[in-house]
């Protein structure tokens, strides 16, 4: 387990080979400690203690706190540097991966590793450091103690060794319940986050609210018990290492010498020897814990990462064509989606879709509810790649290779739009056109544009989609999508809409695709079609 840790902090950039020096140095320091203390004890006793191994205490104590400073701080540097690089190499990941990829694994699975496990393995330093040091003053004390007396070393390995054993048959059940308890905490932000995202539904109904409040209980219990579960291992193993320890001196202090004449000479070297390294091993026990979470915290961010590896190896898009900016007509031939669970059993689907937009057409798509309005939008703009069939832009057909620059065609507000606080991607603002978009859209008197950032989000829903439009018109796409955008205005502004602000966009030559219900404002579309349980269908043949 220990060398998952080592394997991780060796993908650092820092001078490993320095902070593996300088730590070995300071474990060698702290075994110089030893000798030096323990000759000049025995001088002591033969009252002829010498100035020279003050001395040389100090010169080993001066080498101590230095090396281990360096050793320390360094990999205090070097971990940071590598979460940090993990962190940005993650979300640089999850912003290429796909749609489905995210709406299939949650967000609590991805902040998880990010936040939890990355400040977990920031503690990994001090874990790292400590142990190199104990393994050489491991290695030192050993070579001494085979010095002072084979016998005695023979003994230390025996029980050295039995701790190891035991932990080792431990550990596997250990990384195994560590595992499922951070799998219960990611369940438990999951549910949490109904707390604070259902805050006001819960608040009118407690009894849901005490339902919600059980189920997190639950969860926590659970995540409690496999933590107390896999704690109380580790302190069977912690205790067993103290107990075998002290056992240890007890045999080399009690026993060894009833059998041993010349033990007793060097009795209380060993003595001295071994409770200098009780303070290594006991630093090595209680970092065990911290080992076996960091162990977990890693191989939860590697799993992260190697599930966003698996999306990037089957999306072969090359992000480096230019975007297309122009097009005379936008044709889905014949495709198919399908939203499958798990098991892949099919849950929805979109079939035979035959579509063709034409520059500066304004298309309405209408449908009830569940019947895939949202899903074509998805295939159309290329969040979701189709089963089957061919997506081409006039003759060009559009494949792994250009995707990209496809969607790049688009500005497209969803009815669970995300409202950035910047105005992100759109370099140098023209402040005047932003501030009679802002009039225009009478959202001049809730929120401005200063120092690159809007002053106030804090608007109502429809304002918060008036916001939204107003950042897509200013990206100024070829194709303008907008998912029952006019669904939270009032009828003055609905009426707006369709009459004079769609028509103006269209006037521009954009292209508009607006879902709606306002049976109204058809008249102002070039065109309506229907979805019809994942069959696009013509809107006026079904009225009939
Ligand atoms: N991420 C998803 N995973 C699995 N199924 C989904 C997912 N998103 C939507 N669906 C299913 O696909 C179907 C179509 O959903 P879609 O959101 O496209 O409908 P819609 O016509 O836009 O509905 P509404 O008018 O209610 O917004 C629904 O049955 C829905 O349950």
């Amino acid at each position: 387990m220990i060398v998952k840790l080592f394997d991780f902090f060796n993908k650092s950039d820092a001078p490993k080979t320095q902070i593996m020096l300088m730590g070995a140095l300071s474990g060698l320091a702290n075994g110089l400690i030893l000798a030096i203390i323990n000759v000049a004890a025995e001088q002591v006793s033969h009252k002829s203690a010498e100035a020279k191994f003050f001395l040389l205490f100090l010169i080993a104590f001066a080498l101590f706190i230095y090396t281990q400073r360096y050793a320390l701080s360094q990999a205090t540097i070097a971990v940071e540097e590598l979460i940090l690089q993990i962190r940005v190499r993650i979300a640089d990941k999850i912003r290429r991966s796909e749609l489905r990829f995210l709406e299939e694994t949650g967000s609590a699975s991805i902040y998880a590793p990010l936040t939890r496990d990355s400040n977990l393995i920031s503690q990994m330093a001090l874990v790292l450091v400590m142990t190199g040091q104990s393994v050489i003053v491991l290695v030192f004390s050993a070579i001494y103690l085979a010095w002072l007396s084979p016998l005695s070393l023979v003994i230390t390995v025996v029980f050295i060794g039995s701790t190891i054993i035991v932990f080792l048959s431990h550990e596997k059940k250990i990384s195994q319940e560590l595992q499922s308890a951070s799998q219960k905490e990611t369940e438990f932000f999951e549910t949490f986050g109904h707390i604070l995202e259902g805050f006001k539904e819960l608040k009118i109904n407690s009894r849901k609210n005490d339902d919600v409040f059980w189920h997190i209980e639950q969860v926590s219990k659970e995540t409690q018990e496999f933590k107390v579960s896999s704690g109380l291992r580790l302190v069977t193993t912690i205790m067993f290492s103290q107990v075998s320890f002290y056992l240890l001196l007890a045999i080399l202090i009690f026993i060894i010498p009833l059998f041993s004449e010349t033990h007793s000479d060097v009795i209380f070297k060993i003595t001295a020897a071994i409770l200098f390294i009780m303070g290594p091993i006991s630093q090595f026990a209680g970092a065990i814990p911290m080992i076996a979470k960091t162990n977990v915290a890693i191989e939860s961010l590697y799993q992260l990462e190697a599930q966003l590896d698996e999306v990037s190896i089957h999306q072969t898009e090359q992000v480096s064509t230019p975007p297309i900016e122009r097009f005379q007509e936008i044709r889905l031939d014949d495709m198919t989606f399908n939203f499958s669970d798990k098991f892949g059993k099919i849950l929805f689907s979109l079939s035979s879709i035959n579509l063709t937009l034409k520059q500066g057409e304004m298309l309405f798509i209408v449908g009830g509810n569940g019947s895939g309005k949202s899903t074509l939008l998805k295939l159309l703009i290329g969040l979701y790649y189709p089963t089957s069939g061919s997506l081409y832009v006039d003759d060009e057909q559009i494949d792994s290779t250009n995707y990209q620059s496809y969607r790049e065609l688009f500005a497209i507000i969803f009815t669970d739009f995300h409202l950035f606080d910047r105005l992100y991607g759109l370099g140098e603002i023209d402040e005047s056109r932003l501030k009679s978009l802002l009039v225009l859209m009478e959202l001049d008197k809730k929120t401005k544009y200063i120092d690159g950032k809007f002053t106030n989000l804090e608007l109502s829903t429809g304002q918060k989609k008036r916001l939204a439009f107003i950042t897509a018109v200013l990206e100024d796409k070829p194709i303008y999508i907008f998912d029952e955008l006019a669904a939270d205005q009032d009828p003055l502004f609905r009426k707006r809409f369709y009459e004079i602000i769609l028509p103006d966009l269209k006037k521009q030559g954009k292209t508009i695709i607006a879902v709606t219900h306002d049976d109204k404002y058809f008249y102002t579309a070039d065109r309506v079609v229907k979805m019809d349980s994942g069959k696009l269908v013509d809107y006026y043949s079904t009225q009939k």
